[in-house]
């Protein structure tokens, strides 16, 4: 179906890729060949493809952490591909909040410090909970009691928390200081099935209540129905070498 013109007023997409090609160093085939790819602002999409499609490396050029060999990626309106390498890195703790797999806490910091390290690295993050009249304190306790956070859970460094306390640390760390962008890379897959949806309603309403773009990757279909879109990366990937890679 063709898309609908952009009206005016309306709002210019949180991500918007175009003539996108990638090829891992040394590898002999494209990863990924992706025509156009547009993710609204505030869209929450749910992406799918099998093991080895190239998700995650998706979610790294979009996150401006790998550069394509050829095609443009803007995020909020802004080319990645016209910053520097600092820069770069300075925009996407400003706009994109992230949750991995692993979370990547870090292990010595207590829960509360690992949040507040989005807010410490990002001037942007600080200016609009300022501009919302909230302190980066208080938006902490607010995501804490959202998320089922304990304020002696908080106070304990990273390394000493189950993995859904983790998980949830992580969560609110991607979203503290409202970026645009929230990406989130398998960040259920520790979890059990009821826990799974539960964490992904959470990261839904949280997207919902901030105004951000989610972009979730999982396996699990289950989790996808309350999502505005399904994105099957196989069928936006023309790479010859995609199924190759996956075999
Ligand atoms: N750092 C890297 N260097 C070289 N090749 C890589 C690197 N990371 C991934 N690849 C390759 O790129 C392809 C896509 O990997 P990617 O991790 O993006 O897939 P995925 O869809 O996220 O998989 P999974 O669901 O198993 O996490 C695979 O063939 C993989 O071997």
């Amino acid at each position: 179906m063709a898309e609908a013109p952009r009206g005016r007023g309306q709002a210019a997409p949180m991500v918007m890729a175009a003539g996108m090609r990638y090829r891992w160093p040394k590898a002999r085939t494209d990863c990924l060949v992706i025509d156009e790819l547009v993710l609204e602002a505030g869209e929450r999409v749910f992406l799918r493809g099998p093991s080895g499609s190239g998700k995650s490396t998706l979610l790294s050029l979009i996150g401006g952490v790998i550069q394509p060999g050829a095609g443009t990626i803007s995020v909020a309106g802004q080319p990645l591909a016209s910053l520097s390498a600092g820069a770069r890195d300075r925009f996407r703790a400003d706009h994109v909040g992230f949750v991995f797999q692993l979370f990547n806490l870090l292990p010595y910091l207590s829960g509360r410090d690992n949040i507040l390290l989005a807010c410490r690295f990002s001037a942007a993050r600080r200016s609009r909970l300022a501009e919302a009249g909230v302190s980066p304190e208080a938006e902490v306790a607010r995501l804490a009691a959202r998320l089922d956070l304990a304020r002696e859970v908080l106070a304990r460094p990273a390394a000493e928390l189950s993995v859904g306390q983790q998980q949830r640390v992580a969560a609110a760390r991607a979203l503290i200081g409202r970026p645009g962008l929230v990406i989130a890379d398998e960040p259920t897959s520790a979890l059990d099935a009821d826990r799974q949806q539960a964490f992904v309603d959470l990261l839904l309403g949280e997207c919902a209540v901030s105004g951000a773009a989610l972009l979730f990757v999982s396996h699990d279909l289950r989790l996808a129905a309350h999502f505005d879109r399904v994105l099957d990366l196989e069928a936006i990937n023309h790479a010859a070498g995609a199924a190759e890679q996956r075999a």
